[in-house]
């Protein structure tokens, strides 16, 4: 497949050496400095593009492949006030359109622990919080691995109305704590406490790979497939 890297920082490296590993091409690697490099690309030049860039540049990003016809894979958070947006013009486009919050399988294994356990503590006294790890150059907060944890909480739990970002708290909403540490990769950590007694689950990514390879497959599955994509569709867990 001849891919298109739209953002080309830690995310974009890693995604290279797999996707060239795994037999495929890159006909672009763009940033800020070489953005106009993308007007020299035909429809045809691309099969899919592969978006992890900023959350203020993301939104442009993907409205530019989606008038140009090609099929996007966006790994990019902090954008999704957009989501509506992006979602109704991929249908007036008949486009492709793939977004995840986190491509890694470990963490989809993970979102899916998270709410069989939040189904599980619904009606017991526990207080539900989270907190979430990572390197000191993200952008955003909290993660978007930590907002798909929270509305999983949210859609399982009965007595949770929505999430807060720490220190604003507030009765009856899950506080994410947001922590930015050296160079952790990302570490999400889902806590119900009680007087008594703390339960915990955890996640830690030991590097990127896993964010990296997800991306790379779900870009090898979109094109041909028409409308907006997420990792449920993907994989079988
Ligand atoms: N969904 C997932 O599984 C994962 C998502 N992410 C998310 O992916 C995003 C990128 O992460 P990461 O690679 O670590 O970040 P980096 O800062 O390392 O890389 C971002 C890259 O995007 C470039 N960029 C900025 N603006 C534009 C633009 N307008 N057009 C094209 N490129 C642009 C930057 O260029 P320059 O250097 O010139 O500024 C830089 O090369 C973040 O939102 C992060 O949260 C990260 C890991 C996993
Ligand atoms: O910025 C990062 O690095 C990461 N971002 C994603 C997020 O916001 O959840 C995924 C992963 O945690 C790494």
């Amino acid at each position: 497949m001849r891919i298109l890297l739209l953002g080309y920082g830690k995310m974009g490296k890693t995604i290279e050496q797999i996707a060239v590993d795994r037999g495929h091409s890159i006909v672009g690697k763009i940033d800020v400095q070489n953005r106009a490099d993308m007007d020299k690309l035909q429809t045809a030049d691309v099969d899919v593009a592969i978006e992890f860039s900023s959350p203020e540049s993301a939104f442009e990003n993907i409205i530019y492949c989606l008038k140009k016809g090609w099929p996007i894979v966006c790994g990019t958070t902090g954008w999704l006030d957009h989501r509506a947006e992006v979602e109704a013009l991929c249908k007036a486009q008949s486009g492709s359109f793939f977004y995840a919050s986190n491509y890694s399988i470990g963490v989809n294994l993970f979102f899916r622990l998270n709410r069989m356990l939040a189904r599980l503590m619904n009606g017991h006294e526990y207080q539900s919080s989270m907190t979430e790890v990572h390197h000191i150059h993200k952008l955003d907060a909290p993660s978007g691995t930590a907002i798909t944890l929270a509305e999983g909480i949210i859609e399982e739990m009965g007595n949770v109305d929505g999430w807060k970002l720490a220190p604003e708290n507030e009765e009856g909403y899950l506080q994410i704590l947001a922590e930015r540490r050296g160079e952790v990769p990302g570490t999400h950590i889902v806590r119900y406490e009680s007087e008594v007694d703390t339960i915990e689950i955890s996640h830690t990514a030991h590097n990127r790979q896993g964010f990296a390879l997800g991306a790379v497959v779900a870009a090898e599955w979109l094109p041909g497939k028409f409308g907006v994509f997420g990792m449920n569709d993907l994989l079988k867990i």
